[in-house]
């Protein structure tokens, strides 16, 4: 494994020097084999369990790693934080795969660092397991997402409302790059620094920006939007509520980060949300995407300090904000189409796409199944009866339109099927697995689910064990943020 650390070459302002705190008994829970293949970790090292719960816990330092406690500011619930950081998490360094693609290899849990503040610097089992868990579901199902390589158990007691068992996980990111960390230059002035990390960011997410020949803030917060658009559009597309869309937890790169109290959407209600702290339902479901565009308006923002006084900017600046909401429904009803089998956009097909979706909002269906029927109801009669009595004159409408298409009803289905999962991580379903993780300290339960969760448009054998629902679950959920 080489390290190649080029964030701590960005300098000292960037991050603090910190090192992970020793635990007593690190033991590994679970590992990521597919991912340490494509992050070339050596197989010696992959069959020595001991020395990776050293390695992963932050008890022994992997050679050429720079642990460091990256800084960032941000946006919490709408309030400016000028300083949060990584108050419980370790960048070791970054590893390059086959490719060239370089990759930041995170602790989290791992112990305090200048940033911790009030917090412990630690990490419980569950939320562990449930990032590991979850992320691994959000990338089978084709959503860009930060991933987990490891869950190593402490031995330690992490106290939370109650006594938790504490763990270590291990995150794999294209990088840590968030809105808050320009945010946090911005907020201060620091022209220098908030220069060399947009320059940093484009070379090391957007480089074909440095060809262009327009401003490089401006093609920045037009890349950046264009992923986050991609991003929250897929989240919607599986029902994913992120929970904390803080502008602390928006990765420049447009994959989900931060999985602390993030939910899974059962039946369709756009004011959905699980977060105790989300009173208001500020990051409900359906806010997701007015969200995203005021976070996209904060990095603008952060990006105009280094153009002062310079209109024509500040007008293309704005021109970007101000049309985010046109592409991003342009975006969703694509991705809508796709769902519902459409090959192209036509008019009346918003409409369509409208009023099934308050049909199932109006019905309480869950939106998971609710599509899965419609993708199996081209092809199978008993199914088509079943859901067209629940969607009526909906169902009637979109059966004509998607066979006025050219297509077979298995070249339709198939086309459906990539875009409508059979099983998504449904929160009864985590809860019970983290419980039995906890309580048998074996993480067998999170292996079966992962093993149904890796194939999410297929149904296999084990499939049916994960598909139930339970609506006043649901009803009664909640999640906590810094778990
Ligand atoms: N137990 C803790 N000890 C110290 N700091 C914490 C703890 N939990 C959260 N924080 C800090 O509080 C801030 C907000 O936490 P939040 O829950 O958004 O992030 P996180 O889950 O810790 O990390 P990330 O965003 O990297 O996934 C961050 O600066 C985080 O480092
Ligand atoms: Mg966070």
């Amino acid at each position: 494994m080489k390290f190649s650390n080029t964030y701590v070459g960005l300098g000292q302002r960037f991050y603090n020097k910190s090192q992970p705190t020793a635990v007593r008994a690190p033991k590994l829970f679970l590992w990521n084999t597919a991912l340490a293949n494509r992050l070339n970790i050596p197989a010696a090292l992959q069959q020595d369990s001991e020395a990776l719960a050293q390695y992963f816990s932050g008890n022994q330092i992997l050679a050429g790693a720079e642990p460091i406690a990256t800084a960032y500011a941000g946006h919490q619930f709408g309030s400016f934080n000028p300083l949060l950081g990584d108050g419980r998490a370790h960048l070791l360094g970054e590893l390059l795969d086959d490719e060239g693609r370089r990759w930041d290899l995170q602790l989290k849990g791992s112990g305090e660092s200048a940033y911790s503040r009030a917090g412990d610097g630690r990490c419980a089992l569950g939320p562990a397991v449930r990032e590991f868990i979850m992320s691994e579901a959000m990338r089978a199902l084709g959503v860009p997402t930060t991933e987990c390589l490891a869950v190593v158990t402490t031995g330690e007691t992490v106290y939370r409302q109650r006594a938790n068992p504490g763990a270590v996980v291990t995150r794999v990111a294209a990088s840590h790059i968030r809105v808050g960390s320009f945010q946090l230059f911005a907020s201060r002035g620091d022209v220098e620094s908030l220069t060399a990390l947009r320059d940093y960011a484009i070379d090391r997410h957007f480089p074909e920006i440095k060809q262009q020949a327009s401003n490089h803030s401006v093609a920045l917060v037009d890349s950046v939007i264009a992923k986050q658009i991609q991003l929250v559009v897929a989240w919607m597309r599986v029902g994913f509520i992120h929970g904390v869309m803080n502008t602390d937890n928006t990765a420049i790169s447009g994959d989900t980060i931060d999985y602390g109290p993030c939910a899974m959407m059962g039946v369709y209600d756009p004011q959905a949300v699980y977060s105790s702290i989300d009173r208001n339902g500020r990051y409900a479901f359906g806010n997701q995407p007015r969200i995203v565009n005021w976070n996209m308006a904060r990095f603008a923002e952060s990006l105009l300090v280094l153009h002062p006084e310079d209109e024509q900017l500040l007008a293309q600046m704005q021109e970007l904000i101000n049309d985010f909401p046109q592409r991003f429904q342009q975006a969703y009803n694509r991705m809508m189409a796709d769902k519902l089998g459409l090959q192209d956009l036509q008019p009346g097909d918003d409409a369509l796409i409208e009023s099934l979706l308050a049909r199932l909002a109006e019905l309480k269906l869950d939106y998971t199944i609710s599509f899965d029927l419609l993708t199996k109801s081209l092809t199978d009669s008993k199914v088509q009866t079943f859901i067209s009595a629940d969607l009526g004159d909906c169902y009637q409408q979109w059966w004509q339109r998607v066979n006025a298409q050219a297509l077979s009803a298995e070249q339709l289905q198939a086309a459906m099927r990539n875009n409508n999962p059979v099983v998504i991580p449904r929160n009864h379903h985590i809860e019970a697995v983290l419980a039995d993780c906890e309580a048998s300290g074996e993480a067998s339960a999170a292996l079966d689910f992962l093993a149904v969760l890796r194939q999410p448009y297929v149904e296999t054998e084990e499939t049916a064990r994960y598909q139930s629902t339970d609506d006043s679950f649901d009803q009664g959920y909640q999640t906590f943020c810094g778990t």
